[in-house]
């Protein structure tokens, strides 16, 4: 709602009361018209300031009652009712004013705000576009160059930038709301024509298409298949070009198109996930809000690689204390020269100031003798890394939480050797960790709430999603990835070529299809392992068929002959040498494909696009139900954050379990059926995904519930 009082001095005060961030529900939408209303009326009111309740100007549109049917007064209506009045209106803004937060600001005739206030218009990354008024007002206020950066990016920005651009008149370190009503007074009675945004020209650069054209191919590039940033670009060339009232005509329909879509609902869906993986629990029955966190001051990151150096830099950024411990003398030196400059770059990026010496370097494991918390990242080797436990218990002091870097070992083992069991978790961070947002934090069966509490609070104080998730070999995300790496590989042997594998995936929306990606990141990473697990190597028998699964040695064999990706300039790519970045189609790849497709007696056939997509995506889906069947995924948001954020499944589609629940669970276990074949255990569908399609499909949002009650039944 909205309450309504009169201040001495006939000022009306109308304050937004919808906690936790006064978006703009029904109520809160009934109170403002209502409010306004009353101040119109009132003879003793000669001007009115708009506000939020507890130092919140407006998070924006109430997204939970985009779901259903909209009720109470219309947004635009209301936006244009304020900026009609004619007594002078301002928005006193504290905390935040975004989306329709922001449009309703924008309608006030005067904007004055809190030093550390936030302004935005995050409307398309929920798939949407400012749809009340704020395409068509934010360019005649600041331009259309800089409305189109605003409105096409969706970031937000601090009062101070806000000022600049001239979305703010005033800022002020002290109370805005005192300085609104005092300002308002101070300008009762003079004429307002000048300060409605909808009355003024937009002013545009001379060459205001080209500026357009240059946009619009920069986001179709940026955000592949998404309609929002495109139908923002529409709008603000709406505004460039067309008298307001038709401007607003244009925003109406776009927003119609794309508030109807299902990207909007993939996008909304993946705002709620990544709340709702904040609010993690264990199968213990510890929670979020039933965990204490301990606050960690000085830490401790053993291994310099490229892993360790980055999360080095992610926790200095937060202004923690870290001893980098590095024992090989040459990698130590190196990290020592490049982390500080990684450190200073990556705080200019995010517009930080440096945090001066929080870093020292070591090459003695004893210098961690001192931190409360400790990441090991050194080489992914199960022996290596438990000898570097086994010391830590012995070093550190007694409650030093040992955390491990592995992105898919066993967590159980690593603990099994230290002191305290119940003190070690998983931290999985991804590269470049300072940069990449998702971490993993892996629990085992005697990791403590306490634990899992401080690594996901660390996370978040490092700006990371951290998704809680129990303990298997590759934990979820890289569980989920070998069945999609492997139905990648089987694509080939059949007639398929990396690019047509890659163009699929691309076209889904992924930024690098899968040959590309496993370029980028190393073949010999996935060999490693491989070997590791004795499913290649010296004495392995160079068929088809390992461990009674069918299996294909394509990317071994491109590792034996030296092909390793972008840092040897051939992988499955040719690169302009070794480190270069652009991936040529190479003969020498259609010429080895076909000549193994020959040894082994395989007739290449022609694939299509939805068999690469089917194959490649649905084997990963019924990795993800299998997941949540074993509970090591408290809930299919869990899995869609992880692949939104660390995997790079485009975010206008949800995630993959939200992909399948849009595609019909029915659909995804009948072509899983088809696609199955007894020797691919992969693609055999999960129990709970036959269970889901027997109980009629229910949504993703109630297959938590769902899988709840079939574990009390014991039907999982
Ligand atoms: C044809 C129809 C025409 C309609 C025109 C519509 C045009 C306008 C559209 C919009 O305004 S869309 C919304 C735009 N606003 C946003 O995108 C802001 C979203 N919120 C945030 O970015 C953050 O929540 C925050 C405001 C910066 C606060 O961050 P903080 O970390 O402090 O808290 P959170 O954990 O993120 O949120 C707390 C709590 O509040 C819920 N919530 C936040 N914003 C909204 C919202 N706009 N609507 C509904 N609920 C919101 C959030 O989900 C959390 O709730 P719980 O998950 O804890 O229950």
């Amino acid at each position: 709602m909205a309450t309504y009082s009169r201040l001495p001095g006939s000022v009306a005060l109308i304050t937004l009361h919808n906690p936790p961030v006064n978006a703009l529900s029904a109520a809160v939408r009934q109170g403002i018209v209502d409010a306004v209303q009353r101040a119109l009326k009132d003879p003793k009111v000669t001007s009115v300031v708009i506000c939020g309740q507890n130092g919140k100007f407006c998070g924006g549109a109430d997204i939970r009652e985009f779901a259903g049917p909209m009720l109470g007064p219309p947004l635009v209506p209301m936006i244009h009712a304020i900026e009609a009045v004619d007594k002078p209106v301002a928005a006193a803004i504290e905390g935040v004013a975004l989306g329709g937060g922001l449009e309703l600001a924008l309608a006030c005739h005067y904007r004055i705000a809190h030093s550390k206030a936030v302004l935005g218009l995050p409307e398309v990354t929920l798939g949407l576009l400012p749809g009340a008024g704020g395409s068509q007002r934010l360019p005649r206020l600041i331009g259309l160059t800089a409305a189109l950066d605003l409105i096409t990016t969706g970031r937000h920005v601090s009062a101070a930038e806000a000022l600049k651009l001239g979305v703010l008149d005033q800022v002020t370190d002290s109370n805005a709301v005192d300085l609104a009503v005092e300002f308002v007074r101070s300008v009762a009675g003079q004429p307002l024509d000048s300060r409605r945004l909808s009355t003024l020209p937009c002013p545009c650069p001379p060459d205001v298409d080209s500026l357009l054209d240059k946009v619009m191919s920069k986001v179709r590039q940026r955000s592949r298949g998404a309609l929002a940033p495109v139908a923002c670009v529409r709008a603000l060339r709406a505004a460039a070009s067309l008298p307001y009232a038709q401007g607003m005509e244009k925003e109406r329909e776009l927003m119609a198109t794309l508030f109807n879509s299902g990207q909007a609902r993939a996008l909304q869906y993946a705002f709620f996930s990544q709340r709702v993986v904040g609010k993690w629990s264990l199968p213990s029955g510890a929670r979020w809000d039933n965990s204490t966190a301990r606050i960690i001051s000085k830490a401790a990151v053993i291994g310099l690689g490229t892993m360790g150096r980055g999360i080095v830099v992610a926790l200095a950024l937060t202004g923690i204390s870290v001893v980098a411990v590095e024992t090989q003398e040459k990698q130590l030196a190196e990290a020592s020269r490049v982390v500080p400059a990684m450190l200073q770059r990556e705080a200019g990026r995010r517009r930080l100031a440096t945090p001066p010496g929080v870093i020292s370097f070591s090459s003695n494991l004893q210098d961690v003798s001192e931190v409360e918390l400790v990441i090991e990242a050194v080489f992914e080797d199960m022996s290596l890394k438990l000898q570097v436990f086994k010391h830590l218990s012995s070093v550190c002091r007694p409650g030093t939480l040992l955390c491990s870097n592995t992105s898919g070992l066993d967590i159980d083992q690593l603990a099994a050797v230290t002191q305290s069991p119940g003190l070690v978790v998983g931290m999985h961070f991804f590269a470049p960790a300072h940069v990449m947002k998702l971490l993993e934090v892996v629990y085992g069966p005697r990791s403590s709430p306490e634990a899992v509490a401080t690594a996901m609070q660390l996370g978040k104080r490092m700006g990371k999603v951290g998704v809680a998730v129990g303990n298997c070999p590759g934990f979820v995300g890289n569980r989920m990835l070998k069945p999609y790496l492997e139905q990648a590989n089987f694509l080939l042997e059949e007639g398929a070529t990396p690019r047509q594998v890659d163009e699929a995936l691309e076209e889904f929306g992924f930024p690098m299809g899968v040959f590309r990606m496993s370029d980028l990141s190393g073949l010999d990473v996935g060999w490693r392992i491989r070997k590791e697990a004795g499913l290649t190597g010296p004495g392995v028998e160079s068929t088809r068929t390992r461990q009674g699964r069918r299996y294909s040695p394509l990317p071994d064999q491109m590792c034996e002959a030296g092909r390793l990706g972008q840092k040897t300039g051939k992988g499955w790519y040719q690169y302009d040498g070794p480190g270069g970045r652009v991936a040529r189609s190479d003969p020498w790849v259609h010429i080895f494909l076909e000549t193994y497709r020959a040894e082994h007696g395989l007739v290449a056939r022609s694939i299509t696009l939805e068999e690469i997509l089917e194959r490649c995506l649905y084997a990963l889906i019924n990795e993800g139900f299998n997941i949540l069947q074993d509970a090591v995924a408290a809930g299919p948001e869990d899995i869609d954050a992880i692949y939104v954020f660390g995997y790079g499944w485009p975010r206008h589609r949800g995630g993959p379990m939200f992909h399948a629940d849009q595609v019909g669970l029915g659909r995804i276990l009948q072509r899983l059926n088809q696609h199955s074949h007894p020797d691919v255990p992969h693609l055999k569908p999960s129990t709970l995904l036959r269970r889901l399609v027997a109980a009629g499909s229910p949504p993703v949002q109630k297959w938590r519930e769902f899988i709840n009650k079939e574990r009390v039944h014991s039907q999982l």
